[in-house]
């Protein structure tokens, strides 16, 4: 059997006496990609700034490997190997793309972020760097800076900086929101490659994505696990498609 790498008991949170996430328990499986869906304001995103710490919780609790990290900050619990995709807003515009990821390398390791100009330093982590960018696909864009990246090249970039933590969980927020169906192909086809070795939770909407890539998906709705299960279960589940279409009732 699997075993757990990051589970959540009770997990509760609330905004002013508003309860968005409440009493989530979840288990993720070592080596599975599991998603979290769930209708416009479900707590999708609020469950996410948990896990990562950005949030805490206002009770339950949060364990990796087996540990407790509740209430932890984001920095420790990068540490201990959950890492989540970097934002767009969060890339340097003049900086290359090799750059960023040999920033984010030396950023994890002992030295932080002081020397960042010191172009010895960042030259250390040169091969690691473009074996990371090849894993994305950046062969030809390792040198262009980050502002000239089309969107869907920059999400790409993202992932590859979450890669240089080299974490045992990766979260991955909406990795496909606002691309063409192109971006989107090219997205599930790397989350596959780069999810070897590790294990991936994912908020994603696109319930095509969720099909190709989840092997397990938590159904959330008003901070609640509605239903979980393989993608095919949940998809004919009647309490799902009732929470996204709305009671059967009123839409015949
Ligand atoms: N900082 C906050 N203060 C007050 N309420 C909040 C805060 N953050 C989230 N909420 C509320 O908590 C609920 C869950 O929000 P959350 O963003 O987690 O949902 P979501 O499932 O990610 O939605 P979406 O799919 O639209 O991104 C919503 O009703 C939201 O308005």
């Amino acid at each position: 059997m699997v075993g757990t790498v990051l589970a959540t008991h009770a997990l509760t949170r609330d905004f002013r006496g508003f309860r968005a996430v409440d009493g989530v328990d979840l288990a993720v499986a070592a080596g599975t990609v599991h998603a979290l869906v769930g209708p416009n304001g479900a707590g999708k995103t609020t469950l996410f700034n948990l896990l990562t710490g950005f949030l805490r919780p206002t009770s339950g609790r949060i364990e990796v490997g087996g540990r407790d990290i509740t209430g932890l900050p984001p920095e420790r619990i990068a540490g201990l190997g959950v890492a989540r995709s970097f934002q767009i807003t969060s890339l340097f515009p003049m900086l290359s793309a090799r750059e960023h990821v040999e920033l984010a390398l030396q950023g994890r390791g002992r030295l932080g972020w002081r020397f960042w100009r010191s172009a010895k330093l960042l030259g250390r982590f040169r091969d690691r760097a473009d074996e990371l960018l090849a894993m994305v696909g950046f062969e030809e864009l390792a040198e262009v800076p980050s502002d000239a990246l089309p969107y869907g090249r920059k999400r790409a970039l993202e992932l590859a900086l979450a890669l240089a933590l080299d974490p045992v969980v990766l979260l991955l927020d909406e990795p496909t929101a606002g691309m063409g169906l192109e971006d989107v192909d090219r997205t599930v086809d790397l989350v596959d490659r780069v999810r070897a070795g590790r294990t991936v939770v994912l908020v994603e909407h696109n319930m095509s994505v969720v099909g190709r890539l989840a092997d397990r998906v938590t159904v959330l709705q008003g901070g609640r696990v509605l239903a979980e299960g393989a993608y095919d279960e949940v998809r004919a589940d009647e309490r799902v498609i009732t929470a996204y279409l709305g009671a059967p009732d009123a839409a015949g």
